[in-house]
């Protein structure tokens, strides 16, 4: 696995150039994760793989074969699988029957299901395929290649695929993906925390556009200093600290101990829904 920074330039290059061994991807299923996976893929890449799409969703399939050459779309989701090498499920977990069902799958083809949730043998068996299976947990940043995708079970060539948006991380079992999936699940509340922030502000008299911007920059440099892995996260809050100062009383006035254990609470009842089978 590497990490986010400018140190990833390198690997961005290289994936300009479209290192990497798949040729031809499919993928079922075009909304949000799909369009930053292709975009990832494409953009300003020199040798891009062939990309087939499917007729849904239609909107975002006609954009990115309008803006890519290699990106088709195909006539129904068996022509994706048939036209693939590498085909990506990208789906809702409750689309995924009406999707999936009645496709020829053959052994020969590696099936990557960015799906949340669906376990591997659900979808083998749903696809009635020996094909290998492999999840894969692609986050938005994978549109500008700078995102490390978990991955379970590690495999080569999905693995130098999100390789090339921006690393990839295997796991051993699909509980350790589970527990990594689980954590994706909590940007959206980071966001939340960011624009109750703001919110705070202007509710003060602070003008909104300025306390917007002033939030985004604050934690921009949080954001920045977490490249530092020399720094374990602790230490991080320790060297932004100042003792009885104000983040030490934010910190345990809001986030003290039934703050974090509220929020376990909350990561281990998502936890025990990904891991439902
Ligand atoms: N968004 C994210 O950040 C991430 C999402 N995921 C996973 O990716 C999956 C997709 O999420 P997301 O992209 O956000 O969802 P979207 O709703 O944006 O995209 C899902 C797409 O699936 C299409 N679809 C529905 N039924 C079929 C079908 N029968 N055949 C082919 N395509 C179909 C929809 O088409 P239509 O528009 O025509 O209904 C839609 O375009 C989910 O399982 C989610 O868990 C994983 C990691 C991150």
């Amino acid at each position: 696995m590497r990490t986010n920074g400018d140190e990833n330039e390198p690997r961005r290059e290289q994936a300009a150039m479209g290192a990497g061994t798949v040729k031809r991807i499919g993928v079922i299923g075009v909304g949000e994760i799909a369009r930053a996976i292709v975009t990832g893929l494409c953009e300003g890449a020199v040798a891009p793989p062939e990309v087939f799409l499917s007729p849904r969703g239609a909107r975002t399939a006609a954009q990115l074969s309008a803006r890519y050459e290699g990106v088709r779309v195909c006539g129904g989701n068996q022509e994706v699988v048939d036209r693939s090498d590498v085909v990506v499920i990208a789906v809702r977990g409750q689309d995924r029957h009406q999707a999936l069902s009645g496709l020829r799958v053959d052994g020969g083809k590696l099936v990557v299901s960015v799906m949340a949730g669906v376990g591997a043998d659900d979808l083998r068996q749903a696809l009635g395929t020996d094909a290998p299976v492999v999840r894969a947990i692609p986050l938005p940043a994978v549109r500008e290649r700078r995102s490390v995708t978990v991955t379970c079970p590690s495999h080569p060539v999905v693995d130098s695929l999100f390789e090339r948006l921006g690393g990839a991380l295997p796991v051993a079992d699909e509980a350790a993906f589970n527990v990594f999936s689980a954590l994706t699940g909590t940007l959206t509340a980071h966001y939340a925390y960011l624009a109750t922030l703001a919110s705070w502000a202007a509710g003060h008299g602070v003008a909104a556009d300025q306390a917007d911007a002033y939030v985004r920059g604050l934690f921009e440099g949080v954001g920045r200093s977490l490249s530092d892995g020399t720094r374990s996260l602790d230490q991080l809050a320790a060297d932004h600290e100042t003792p009885g100062g104000s983040n030490e009383r934010i910190r345990t006035t809001w986030f003290g101990p039934a703050g974090s254990a509220s929020l376990a609470t909350a990561l281990d009842g998502l936890l025990a829904d990904l891991q439902r089978p």
